[in-house]
């Protein structure tokens, strides 16, 4: 195809940002240009148009060589035709547009780097972040920001007749290996062209390459998806049959892309709050996304393993939440993950669970969806007539969609648009510090790869909701502990089911033990997950949602991690009312946290582990400490023992037989004193030597309130402090950073994780027959001591506050 020259081409600016860790963001001044499938085309010497309607004209377009050097690409005028503005660094893209030649539905441009070239985005360890308004896409209407693999100048050095090139918009390639591409490798497409819509034909050939999606959504449903190809670079299909057009098991896996891909879809993943209008990411309004290409050696030359995304919404960093595959029921598997980015293990998984045939890993998993050699970036929108209609995308199990087909969805919201703005790429964490955090600290943590990665550790789970036999006689039998029955009152307990009940959906599950994770520890290992719950209390929602998993035996333990998914509360601000709260109304009985923490000492050297016994209060009054605050009702719980005495002794024998199992050498330190420190930034010197002298071993941020509010709840609580750094107290040696804390943080949270692996089970016993055991009384040291700690009742407390201090002691509150 030859280029024309009636109209003249004027790409549209754009302002885009390249940033870096050293030197922040640079703006840069690029285009957008517009396919050349949307172009009119006509004879290059006269004004027949080559394709008219849904059809070539056969004079001109006799067959797919002559077409190409009969015809010529026209220049477009991008806002009156194809409703396409930009302004500054945002780029606005109108669904239906009336123009003066017609009516134009839907369109595609490609960021350029120059006039006649695609800006190439090399992705391996990089990330890119985007705003984007989608509050005017409603169901049925998908824009798309995605990276797809074309030549950065479309196709004009390679092939003999493509005159036009990237100026025009050549050379568009997806993993649907598209065969209603009119120009392809210098071709007209001609051959076999059979019409399928008003506009729309298909030819014989479909364009086929590697794409990842970064964003395909609309207001109700948003997606990230990885499609592997086995051929890199553009590479045309030869007919329906390698095209995978027909949508039978038999053709449609046998092209040479994964078409279906693997989608992060929270809604598909059981989280259908989190994105919509008025979501966690609210769609009425503009939102981030950030997507992170993380490489196995987090470097540039390194193989991506992993896809991040996250997203920010008035200056709230907002991680994708951890989410658990779970196939439908009859399938007799058990849920799998949980998992809250795209890797290989994760792809695996989703089209296991959801019995669709693997594509993905036949066509080389996530190697062939992200090559070194750079990539085009798309930006969309349309109904998706090709694929017949978006509900792929927002309908079923995608969204909240109902059923709909494309033609009404095109009659009905003519009026849909979407803005993209913003649009920022460069080294991983240059966009955001917070992002860099856990790209550099805890990417492996929060990374199911790099979990599954450690080999034996990932069992598949026992579901409760596989209906297992066993699991359900264990929870009957369960009902029954007369111990429980004799320590709590049946109305607690009753209260206690009726919520987890109500949050679980399922009956009387026991969750004794509540796992507080610190930094760097944002889950556990050898878990399943048996639900994600979310409890509102009287004092608002814990840090993050709770998640209830099982131990492979089918005990179940409540995780939550103290700063919240994505580490987004700082120490002062951790909800620990709320956390504390919503641990006891689950039933849990005892905390066991963990915490990164300075040492005082220099025999409690980084990495080594201390169930502390002591702690100094040197938080500023910032923090609510007590649940009676603000009541009408005083109280004042003991707290001359901080830490559950009987809990900790119980740990210290267990914890070291665990770490001496781990054989990584870490020691355990008991009995010591921990400083917790206001914060957020470290101590002084001249405060940490202070520390010293006042008999502190420890420091950290996060013991308080969380001790007191346990210990007002009647809660068993005990610290494991794993040290990260010397504080600042060594004349001769740097003072602590926050970069000298991360360094040990991972292998901390790994022997964390190892701790927990090879004590709960007992732990949960020792609790769960207290009466019989001989540990009997690890638990009863707590209960019942609040009782003479509140003041005796008076007509000047409020009702409310009672029925308020109900839900953490109902022991004392409840049935009035
Ligand atoms: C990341 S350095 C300071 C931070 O780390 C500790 O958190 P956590 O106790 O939740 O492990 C410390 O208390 C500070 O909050
Ligand atoms: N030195 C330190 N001070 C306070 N909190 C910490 N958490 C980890 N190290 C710490």
């Amino acid at each position: 195809q030859q280029s024309g020259t009636l109209i003249p081409e004027f790409h549209p600016p754009i302002t885009t940002k390249y940033c870096t860790n050293a030197g922040g963001c640079t703006a840069q001044s690029r285009s957008v240009v517009l396919d050349s499938n949307w172009r009119w085309a006509h004879t290059v010497s006269g004004f027949t148009s080559c394709y008219a309607g849904n059809t070539w004209d056969a004079t001109v377009c006799p067959e797919p060589v002559m077409c190409a050097q009969n015809c010529a690409l026209e220049g477009a005028d991008y806002a009156a035709t194809y409703g396409i503005t930009t302004s500054s660094d945002a780029v606005r893209l109108n669904f239906v547009t009336v123009g003066p030649s017609g009516t134009n539905v839907g369109s595609r441009v490609f960021l350029m780097a120059d006039a006649n070239h695609y800006q190439i985005f090399k992705l391996p360890n990089k990330e890119i972040s985007f705003d984007v308004d989608v509050s005017e896409l409603p169901c049925g209407v998908v824009a798309g920001m995605y990276f797809v693999d074309m030549q950065a100048d479309g196709g004009l050095s390679g092939f003999a007749d493509n005159n036009a090139g990237a100026r025009f918009g050549t050379g568009y390639c997806d993993s649907q290996c598209p065969r209603n591409v009119k120009w392809l490798n210098g071709e007209g497409n001609t051959l076999g062209w059979t019409p399928y819509s008003e506009t729309d034909g298909k030819g014989r050939y479909g364009s086929c390459c590697q794409e990842m999606d970064i964003f395909q959504g609309n207001a109700y449903s948003s997606i990230g998806a990885a499609h592997p190809c086995s051929s890199s670079n553009q590479y045309r299909c030869q007919d329906e049959i390698e095209c995978g057009e027909r949508y039978d098991y038999t053709y449609a896996y046998e092209n040479p892309c994964d078409k279906d891909g693997c989608e992060f879809n929270t809604y598909r993943l059981g989280n259908p709050s989190f994105f919509g209008p008025g979501g966690t990411v609210d769609t009425n309004h503009k939102f981030t996304v950030t997507t992170q290409f993380i490489t196995d050696t987090g470097e540039d030359d390194g193989d991506v393993v992993e896809i991040r995304r996250s997203y920010k919404q008035n200056d709230n960093d907002i991680p994708v939440p951890f989410s658990s595959i779970v196939p439908p029921p009859e399938s007799g598997m058990g849920t799998f993950g949980p998992y809250e980015s795209i890797t290989n293990n994760y792809c695996a998984d989703l089209k296991q669970a959801f019995g669709e045939v693997p594509a993905f890993t036949y066509v080389g998993g996530l190697d062939n969806t992200i090559t070194p050699s750079g990539r085009v970036l798309v930006m969309s929108i349309s109904n998706d007539y090709y694929n017949r209609d978006a509900t792929w995308l927002d309908s079923g199990a995608h969204g909240p969609c109902p059923a709909y087909n494309a033609d009404d969805v095109e009659l009905e919201s003519p009026s849909a648009r979407v803005v993209f703005s913003n649009i920022r790429f460069g080294e991983i964490g240059s966009d955001d510090e917070q992002l860099k955090f856990f790209a550099l600290s805890a990417a492996d943590d929060l990374s199911p790869s790099i979990v599954a990665g450690r080999g034996d550790q990932w069992e598949l789970p026992t579901s409760l909701f596989t209906s297992n036999k066993r699991a359900r006689h264990e929870e009957e039998h369960h009902q029954q502990p007369q111990s429980h029955q004799d320590v709590f009152g049946i109305r607690e307990r009753q209260a206690n089911a009726h919520r987890l009940h109500d949050l679980l959906g399922i009956d009387m599950v026991i969750v004794l033990i509540g796992v507080i994770g610190g930094s760097g520890l944002y889950h556990l290992d050898n878990l399943s997950i048996v639900k994600e719950v979310n409890p509102e209390t009287p004092w608002g929602f814990p840090s993050s949602p709770i998640i209830i998993c099982a131990l492979p035996s089918g005990t179940k333990v409540a995780f939550l991690a103290r700063h919240g998914q994505g580490h987004i509360h700082a120490p002062s601000a951790v909800p620990a009312r709320a956390n504390i709260a919503a641990f006891k109304s689950l039933g849990v009985r005892a905390i066991l946290a963990f915490s990164a923490v300075g040492s005082l000492r220099e025999e409690i050297s980084p990495g080594s582990f201390v169930l502390p016994s002591q702690i100094i209060d040197r938080t500023k009054g910032v923090r609510p400490a007590s649940f009676f605050e603000g009541t009408s009702i005083v109280a004042h719980a003991a707290f001359g023992d901080p830490f559950s005495n009987k809990l900790v002794h119980w740990l210290e024998s267990r914890v070291q037989k665990a770490l001496d199992a781990e054989g990584r050498g870490v020691q355990l330190f008991t009995g010591k004193t921990i400083v917790c420190m206001e914060g957020p930034q470290f101590s002084t010197r001249a405060e940490s030597v202070m520390y010293r002298q006042w008999g502190g071993d420890l420091i950290n941020m996060s013991v308080l309130p969380e001790a007191k509010l346990a210990r007002e709840a009647e809660l068993s609580y005990a610290l494991v402090a794993t040290a990260t750094d010397y504080d600042s107290w060594r004349p001769q040696s740097e003072a602590v950073t926050a970069m000298e804390v991360f360094k040990t943080l991972q292998a901390n949270a790994d022997t964390s994780r190892h701790v927990c692996a090879t004590i709960l089970d007992e732990l949960h016993e020792a609790i769960d027959n207290n009466a019989a055991s001989e540990d009997a009384d690890i638990l009863c040291e707590e209960v019942g001591s609040m009782k003479f700690s509140i003041m005796p009742r008076s007509a000047k407390q409020n009702p409310q506050d009672r029925e308020k201090l109900a839900y953490v002691l109902p022991e004392y509150f409840s049935g009035e």
